[in-house]
């Protein structure tokens, strides 16, 4: 689902209504386009046969691994050769074009009454003679509707042709696309007062209102620093016991499909256990979403898809008058927001009576053990009951803390079935480290490879691809003077895929991740990881999160063994406020058999048989990795 950011993303730069959701097909007439073909791209491309390829690629046959190292060593070369090309093409100036700024206001008026982009060139083209700024490189281009693509893979080739700013250009409408780690790092920290979310704010007014994600200015100030305190240590230590519970639930749902030999479909199972755990985290409701469909919990999906839909729509029909009231859909979206709303209101009473009826002494790290949700502890701190804001923010944090977790698992476990040589490493940490009993907090430590997993799955699939800023002020990122008002898209994913910043950045490997390292953030990568963000704006929930996506791989891994299921429907990407799967996940479940006893000195033997094919002993070490670490 969507949310966080449809939410964190780049929504469509209406009221202009220029259709972003339609995938973009780049007719750039400046620049030659580089092709980069399915086999050759060190990322997808813009087919949806690349996208399979590219989601793909990890779980390569293993016949030919030699064949596939070798056509690494060719994309490294050609991947070089582009930047080079790139480079020297810069140097050459065929980007430094005069600025236009003193025209700027005529170019503007024009712009609004309809000269074509033709007349503007002719008209202001002679301008451009002799002045030598530097303009950022800039992609033109028509823009083709190709639904179903997500939108950030074009803007990944856009980057290999451009570079780590560029400027997309449609008609009058215009966007900057930053890839490059210190202008990421400029926006989100160093200047990060001279930016706001933007068009974000405008698409989740109707769910978020002034919400932590949406808000800017002094509202975001105060709100921030009356809901950080609410995720201290010790409530993230207690959620996770919740997280064990809840993935509990969805190992019965699957004890029973892996009984019954039916396949899963993972993304929404996924879907509805971040909805359970973050309803009782955030205001102690248990949706029950695995078994309970109605009601409440259709209520919730159905405004996320709204704000999802919304995010990509090509014209903000919602705002029309009479629309919003005639149709049935908006009808539906209304009626939704007020069964939540309403709820709301019930929890935040019930709540209030608690904390009426409670001896408080409320302290930093205040939790009620009975209700330790978020709602508990900001009505302790006396956040006042009665306000809009408080509503507001309780639905951000829902939203924020659902989709991106679920999207998470869901790529994780997309990921691992490409990859035995990680589940089985993974499998036998968890067995090692939990055997039979339930994760605690002490256990986050040392479930370090299963962190890297996680670690290793936001670079490949960060959620959300995309983080959206627009400019307050007039600003310089990097070497580019931009203007106030500038809309621009900071593309996660082209950071945790380029080929500059990353040794085999396609490929999903954990160990990139020492296991006795630091926890990869953005401060220690210096902004080419941004998991969460960074700077003032970073996720609040990031603790929260990165236990939660643990506990719930850890318990499933030691339970069950995951496989694509035979004949399940490609899995390609496509963008809402998360990167969604187009068919879901449909996954075979099996229950993991215990091997069967060996005495330690045969499986030493076995192990060291030189006869034995290399397959054979990844197998016959996989068997005594679990056997050792049930032993
Ligand atoms: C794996 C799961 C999660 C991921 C990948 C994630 C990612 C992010 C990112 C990248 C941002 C920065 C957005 C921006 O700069 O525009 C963000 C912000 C935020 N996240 Fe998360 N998030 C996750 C889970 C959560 C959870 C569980 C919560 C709540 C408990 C949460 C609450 C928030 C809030 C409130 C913000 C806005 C902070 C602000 O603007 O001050 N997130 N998240």
């Amino acid at each position: 689902m969507a949310s966080h950011v449809a939410l964190l993303h780049p929504p469509p730069p209406h009221p202009l209504s220029i259709p972003i959701h339609q995938r973009f097909h780049f007719n750039i007439n400046r620049l030659k386009p580089i092709t980069i073909s399915s086999s050759s791209s060190s990322l997808c491309s813009t087919t949806t046969q690349r996208v399979i390829a590219c989601s793909s690629s990890n779980g390569r046959d293993p016949d030919s691994v030699d064949d596939d190292d070798d056509v690494r060593t060719v994309d490294r070369i050609l991947e070089k050769k582009r930047r080079a090309a790139l480079s020297a093409r810069i140097s050459s100036g065929e980007f430094t074009v005069k600025q236009r700024y003193g025209l700027l206001p005529v170019l503007k008026s024009l712009v609004k009454l309809g000269v074509p982009n033709e007349v503007l060139e002719f008209l202001f083209g002679w301008a451009e003679e002799g002045s030598g700024y530097l303009r950022i490189p800039e992609a033109k281009g028509s823009i083709k509707a190709v639904r179903s693509e997500a939108f950030f893979i074009p803007l990944y080739e856009l980057y290999l042709t451009y570079g780590g700013i560029f400027r997309l250009t449609f008609g009058p409408k215009s966007f900057l696309i930053v890839s490059d780690p210190s202008i990421a790092k400029h926006i989100l920290r160093n200047n990060s007062k001279a930016y706001s979310k933007g068009i974000l704010a405008e698409i989740l007014d109707f769910v978020m209102g002034k919400g932590l994600i949406p808000a800017d200015g002094e509202i975001w100030r105060v709100r921030r620093r009356a809901i950080v305190p609410a995720l201290h240590l010790k409530y993230v230590a207690a959620m996770i016991g919740l997280f064990g519970q809840a993935t509990d639930r969805l190992c019965k749902t699957l004890d029973a499909a892996a009984s019954d030999g039916e396949d899963v479909e993972m993304e929404s199972l996924f879907s509805r256990l971040t909805l359970d755990i973050i309803g009782k985290a955030v205001f102690n409701y248990d949706f029950d979403s695995l078994s309970n469909d109605t009601g409440i919990v259709e209520a919730v999906y159905t405004v996320l898809r709204e704000a999802e839909d919304r995010s990509v729509a090509p014209i903000p029909v919602w705002e029309l008058p009479i629309w919003k009231d005639i149709s049935p859909r908006q009808r539906k979206v209304n009626a939704a927001l007020k069964l939540i709303n309403d709820t709301l209101d019930d929890l935040i009473a019930i709540c209030k009576r608690m904390v009426d009826e409670e001896e408080l002494q409320f302290h930093e790290e205040y939790m009620n053990e009975q209700d330790p949700s978020i709602l508990h502890f900001l009505l302790a701190s006396g956040d006042d009951v009665s306000s809009k804001q408080l509503r507001d923010d309780l639905m951000t944090m829902l939203i924020a803390g659902h989709e991106t977790s679920a999207a998470v698992l869901t790529w994780t476990f997309y990921l691992l079935s490409k990859e035995p040589r990680v589940m089985s490493k993974l499998q036998e940490e968890v067995d090692s480290v939990l055997g039979d009993r339930s994760p605690t907090i002490e256990d986050m430590k040392k479930l370090k490879y299963a962190t890297r997993v996680i670690n290793e799955s936001l670079r490949l699939y960060p959620q959300p691809p995309v983080l959206i800023r627009r400019s307050l002020e007039d600003d310089v990122l990097g070497e580019y003077p931009i203007k106030r008002g500038e809309d621009i898209f900071i593309s996660v994913w082209n950071l945790h895929r380029s080929p500059e910043l990353w040794d085999d950045a396609d490929k999903f490997e954990p160990e990139r991740w020492a296991l006795d390292g630091p926890n990869p953030n953005e401060t220690n990568q210096n902004f080419k990881y941004l998991p969460f963000g960074g700077g003032p704006r970073k996720c609040v929930g990031d603790m929260f999160a990165s236990y939660e996506t643990v506990v719930a791989l850890a318990m499933l891994v030691r339970r069950f063994n995951f496989q694509m299921a035979v004949g399940a429907p490609p899995v390609e990407m496509t963008t809402g406020a998360t990167i969604h799967t187009t068919q879901g996940l449909k996954m075979t479940v099996t229950h993991r058999m215990k091997p069967p006893i060996v005495p330690s000195l045969q499986m030493s033997t076995l192990e060291v048989d030189p006869s034995i094919s290399l397959s054979d002993k990844d197998e016959i070490n996989r068997k005594g990795e679990v056997y050792q670490a049930q032993s």
